[in-house]
């Protein structure tokens, strides 16, 4: 169960005056609670993007090249390689993505994708400056559905807000391609999970890099971990000693602010 930092927790805290989240997603607090109990919050933009661009990365590579596949099926049976028919997957060099939310990680995702010469489309709540579009040779579509049936990969960058919440969808997965590939590192929340299982349980898309899931963590038991074409990991694409040194550095500045009553580098404007 994802953490919620709701009126409970923050009843059983009354001294509480600075919480300071390691994630850069701020959906778990209520905002509306930190405002009547004056608590001042903190959160963190940017550190993460670069670490969470190489994870949705990585999951695009696993899932097209069935790199995660081929590896559990090698360590059973080393004489697999001599079958030029087997692990066919699909190229990412040339192909077309779909970024949905060009925010600070959804551009890193782009600055990658250019390495392989990609189409690069991106939808957003609003379109980014000609001069972002042009040094990131990405197109802006403003229409979801227009941009669906383009992409080879549609990588989910954008926040959870009650405007993405099950977004994508049995409508929005049938407009895809059936060999396209979704990436998801925003919030599962983001998609519908049913919907999802059953896309790819009928062949709708060609397969899912999800790290991040609705459940989360998924059950044991999971429909997502029975299909071959799903790579899914657990919330862990900041995961790098890096990153990690950069959130805590970040995390220890917002609070010491915070306590001091000056501005945080990173506060959370609550309204
Ligand atoms: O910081 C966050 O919100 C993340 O989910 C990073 O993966």
């Amino acid at each position: 169960m994802p953490i919620v930092i709701n009126r409970e927790l923050l009843m059983s805290m009354p001294n509480l005056k600075v919480i300071t989240l390691l994630s850069v997603g701020y959906e778990a607090l209520d905002l509306e609670m930190l405002k009547e109990r004056g608590i001042r919050a903190s959160y963190l933009p940017d550190v993460q993007s670069d670490a969470c661009a190489d994870a949705a990365i990585a999951l695009l590579l696993a899932v097209s090249r069935r790199i995660v596949e081929a590896a559990v099926q090698y360590k059973d049976n080393v004489d697999i390689i001599s079958e030029p028919s087997r692990f066919v997957g699909r190229e990412v060099t040339g192909s077309t993505i779909g970024i949905f939310g060009l925010g600070s990680i959804g551009i890193q995702v782009a600055e990658r994708a250019k390495g392989f010469r990609m189409k690069i489309l991106y939808h957003n709540r609003r379109k980014r400056s000609v001069k972002d579009d042009f040094d990131l040779g990405a197109v802006y579509v403003s229409n979801l559905y227009d941009m669906l049936p383009q992409v080879d990969f549609l990588v989910l960058c954008c926040p959870l807000t009650s405007a993405t919440r099950g977004i994508i969808g049995t409508k929005e997965l049938e407009a895809m391609k059936s060999s396209a590939i979704l990436i998801n590192i925003s919030r599962g929340g983001v998609v519908n999970t049913d919907a999802l299982v059953d896309a790819l349980h009928r062949g709708v898309i060609g397969g899912a890099g999800l790290d991040v899931t609705d459940p989360e963590p998924l059950t044991k038991d999971h429909p997502l971990f029975d299909l071959p074409n799903v790579v899914v990991i657990p919330h862990m694409a900041g995961a790098t000693l890096e990153t990690r040194n950069r959130m805590m550095d970040l995390s220890i500045e917002n609070i010491v602010a915070g306590i001091e009553g000056k501005p945080m580098p990173s506060e959370i404007p609550i309204k």
